[in-house]
């Protein structure tokens, strides 16, 4: 199993500090209920990879980079490539890790460049990222200063990708990726008595969850009294009333219950009691943003649409249209 003993020490003396009396059960239970059958491999591939300091580490360019090439030897490279390539598909990024350019299947840079300029500035604040992946946004996160970032996502394969780049950018960051759905982390506002994160992002997360009114209100019980939300989702165009369920697949998804307007989910942010509720950002997902690459060669957005027109997903629903809401908790 993973080792979660740094991100024990980094909520030490921090107003998470309560959660620290449950959260390695909370750990062991999620191993003990399902321990991805690669685990140990991924364990001593991360071990095996070749030992080098970076010289030095870029957490504000479009590409996250840790190091140099000649922070290592020409073999050193090429073997840290060939064991980077046995973890595909790389998903987020993109990186660059010692002069190697994992090109991911999505620009998640684009993404960061649409939302980053609406944040309230994250220097000196707890943030937590719900639905991470791999963790590239929650990289971003911690160059624009933040104290401590946590992200949870319910893949193991990816707590396997972040920590492959974490071993290098510094294993004393206060960066850290824990296996869990949102649904499992506590409440912390009830639980730990008005404790929470600052900001919380849930990106890409709220389609595939059945019911939108449980997952915004585990949101708000995650941020302290004041502290920002930033839901990003795909949408539709529409009004208040306009919702689209998929009879099945959308955009060949398995797992997509619903697609809402920006009014609709406003609506619901604000019964949920969010407030200051408004949308930073809304554009249709382009295919520079999301395209196969050599380090993640399946399908990918231009198999997910209509050949014959772009518009519309291969089932004939809006191709794939994605918006960002900001709010707080009163
Ligand atoms: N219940 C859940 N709780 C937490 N995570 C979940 C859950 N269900 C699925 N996930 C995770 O949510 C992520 C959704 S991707 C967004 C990545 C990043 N945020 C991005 O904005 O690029 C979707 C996209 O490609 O946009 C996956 O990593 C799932 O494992």
């Amino acid at each position: 199993m993973f080792n979660f003993d740094t991100l024990y020490s980094d909520l030490k003396d921090t107003e998470l500090e309560p959660w620290l009396e449950h959260l390695p059960a909370q750990i062991d239970a999620v191993f003990a209920e399902k321990t991805h059958g690669f685990v140990g491999d991924w364990i001593k591939l991360l071990a095996e990879m070749p030992k080098a300091q970076a010289s030095d580490v870029d957490l504000t360019a479009d590409r996250v980079r840790i190091g140099q090439a000649h922070d290592m030897s020409p073999g050193q490279v090429e073997q840290l490539e060939q064991q980077l390539r046995t973890i595909i598909p790389w998903r987020k990024g993109p990186y660059e890790l010692f002069g190697i350019h994992v090109n991911t299947e999505w620009r998640s840079d684009f993404k960061w460049q649409r939302i980053q300029p609406h944040l309230s500035p994250l220097k000196g604040r707890t943030v937590l990222d719900v639905g991470c992946g791999n963790g590239y946004h929650m990289w971003r996160m911690l160059g624009e200063g933040a104290d401590l970032v946590i992200g949870a996502d319910p893949s193991q394969f990816f707590v396997a990708q972040f920590r492959a780049i974490k071993q290098y950018a510094g294993e004393k960051l206060p960066i850290h990726l824990l296996p869990m759905k949102s649904e499992q982390l506590p409440a912390f506002t009830r639980e730990y008595k008005g404790v929470g994160f600052d900001t919380v992002f849930s990106m890409g997360v709220l389609y595939h969850r059945a019911s939108p009114v449980e997952h915004f209100k585990e949101l708000r019980s995650f941020l302290r009294r004041g502290g920002e939300l930033v839901l990003e989702t795909l949408v539709i165009e529409g009004d208040v009333q306009t919702t689209l369920i998929p009879k099945d697949r959308y955009a060949k998804m398995r797992n997509v219950w619903f697609v809402a307007s920006t009014a609709f989910l406003i609506r619901l942010l604000e019964r949920v009691g969010f407030v200051n509720c408004r949308v930073v950002d809304e554009c249709v997902t382009s295919l520079e943003e999301q395209r196969a690459t050599d380090w993640m060669n399946f399908e990918s957005l231009e198999d997910f649409l209509d050949p014959d027109d772009h518009s519309k997903t291969i089932e004939g629903y809006p191709a794939p249209r994605r918006a960002t809401i900001i709010c707080q908790a009163p």
